[in-house]
C-alpha cells in the first residue's frame, strides 16, 4: 500500500462515557465507534443531536480522551502522540474561535503566530486566506461586525492557518443562510479536491452530507449504524418509499391500535419494511405509483380513514429510517 492510500484517520472501537449524576447510569456518548477516512476525501458523520458526533470530534482532535479504543490521525496516535496530532490537524468547532474585537486580519495573524509562523509568514498567510475566503474587503473590520457566513469563513480560515493535513469541521453550516452555506460547501469541496486535504465534518443536515461527502456514516447513540457513499447507501434501497398519513385518533392508545391495523393492511397491499410513527406509516415498494391503489384499497377494507398518501424516491432520510428505525426528524 502506498503512503497516500493509508487512511488519514483510523479509529476503532472508541468508547467514551460521561457521568450522569449519582442515581443515573453513565451516558455512553461513544459506544464502540469505528471509522476510517481516505486521504483527500470529505467524510461526514451524520446524526441527530446527541448522537455522539461532537464527542467523536473531541476524541479525534485530542480534546478529550476515550475510555477505550484506538485512534490514529494523520499517522499519529491520539493517546500517545497528542502533540503531533494537534500539529497536523485543524479544528473548526461549533463555537467561534475568533476574537470578536480583533479584525479579521488580526485574528489570522495571531493564529499564525500561535502556530509558530514568523511575523512576515503569518502576515502573508493571513493575506492569502483572506483572499481565498473573499474576506479581503472586510479584513480591517472587527470580527464582531461580520455576518454569520463571514464569521464562519473566518473560523475555517483560522483552522487552516498552519496548513493542516486533516481538517475537522463540527457542524460547519449550522445557522447559516442558504447562500452562505453554498459558499462554504464550495470551499470545503475545493479544499479536498485541489489541496488534497482530508476533511471530517459532522452535520445534522442530510442534504449537506449528500452534497459534500465522498463517504458518510450515520451515527446513532454513539455507534455507526451504516456507512458508504451517498449513492451506495441510496441505491441499497430498491424502489420507492410510500408514506401514509392516517386521520388522527382521539387518544394515543387508539392511535397505536389504528396504526397497527394500518401496518397490517400495508403489508397485505404488498409493501415491505413497514414502520409506524404516530399517525404516519412508511413502507417500501418496487414502484410507489403502482402500489398506491392497492394501499388505498387495503386501508379502506380495514375501515381506516386516510389523510394523505405520498411517494418518494430513496433519500438519505430513507437510509436513516431503515438503519436507525425512525425518521431523521423524529430522532432530532
Ligand atoms: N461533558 C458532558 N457531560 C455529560 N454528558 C455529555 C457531555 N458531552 C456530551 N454529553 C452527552 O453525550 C451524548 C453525545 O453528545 P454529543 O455532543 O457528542 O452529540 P452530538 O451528536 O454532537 O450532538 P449535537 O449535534 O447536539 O452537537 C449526549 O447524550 C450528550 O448529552
Amino acid at each position: 500500500m502506498s503512503e497516500s492510500s493509508y487512511p488519514a484517520l483510523d479509529a476503532a472501537d472508541l468508547v467514551k462515557t460521561y457521568p450522569a449524576g449519582k442515581e443515573a447510569p453513565p451516558i455512553r456518548a461513544l459506544d464502540g465507534l469505528s471509522v476510517s477516512v481516505a486521504p483527500g476525501s470529505v467524510f461526514a458523520l451524520l446524526g441527530p443531536n446527541g448522537a455522539g458526533k461532537s464527542t467523536a470530534v473531541k476524541v479525534l482532535t485530542t480534546l478529550s480522551r476515550a475510555d477505550s479504543g484506538r485512534a490514529v490521525v494523520a499517522g499519529h496516535d491520539v493517546a500517545t502522540a497528542p502533540d503531533r496530532v494537534r500539529r497536523s490537524i485543524g479544528l473548526v468547532s461549533q463555537k467561534s474561535s475568533s476574537d470578536p474585537l480583533a479584525t479579521g486580519r488580526e485574528n489570522l495573524v495571531l493564529a499564525g503566530r500561535i502556530q509558530g509562523l514568523t511575523r512576515s509568514a503569518a502576515a502573508a498567510r493571513a493575506a492569502e486566506l483572506l483572499d481565498r475566503f473573499d474576506l479581503t474587503g472586510a479584513a480591517g473590520r472587527p470580527a464582531r461586525t461580520y455576518s454569520g457566513g463571514m464569521a464562519r469563513k473566518l473560523d475555517v480560515a483560522i483552522g487552516l492557518v498552519h496548513r493542516p493535513r486533516v481538517l475537522f469541521l463540527d457542524e460547519p453550516t449550522t445557522g447559516l443562510d442558504p447562500q452562505a452555506r453554498a459558499q462554504l460547501w464550495a470551499e470545503i469541496a475545493r479544499l479536498a479536491g485541489d489541496e488534497q486535504m482530508t476533511v471530517l465534518l459532522t452535520t445534522h443536515y442530510l442534504d449537506e452530507a449528500d452534497h459534500l461527502a465522498h463517504r458518510l456514516a450515520i451515527v446513532d447513540a454513539g455507534r455507526i449504524v451504516v456507512q458508504g457513499t451517498p449513492e451506495e447507501l441510496k441505491s441499497e434501497l430498491r424502489g420507492d418509499t410510500v408514506h401514509v398519513g392516517l386521520a388522527a385518533a382521539a387518544d394515543a392508545s387508539d392511535m397505536a391500535v389504528t396504526a397497527a391495523t394500518a401496518a397490517e393492511a400495508l403489508l397485505r397491499a404488498g409493501l415491505r419494511e413497514v414502520l409506524a410513527e404516530g399517525a404516519t406509516l412508511h413502507g417500501r415498494a418496487d414502484s410507489g405509483a403502482r402500489a398506491v391503489p392497492s394501499v388505498l384499497a387495503a386501508l379502506d377494507a380495514a375501515g381506516l380513514a386516510v389523510d394523505s398518501v405520498t411517494v418518494s424516491r430513496p433519500s438519505l432520510d430513507d437510509v436513516y429510517l431503515r438503519y436507525a428505525g425512525r425518521t431523521f426528524e423524529a430522532a432530532a
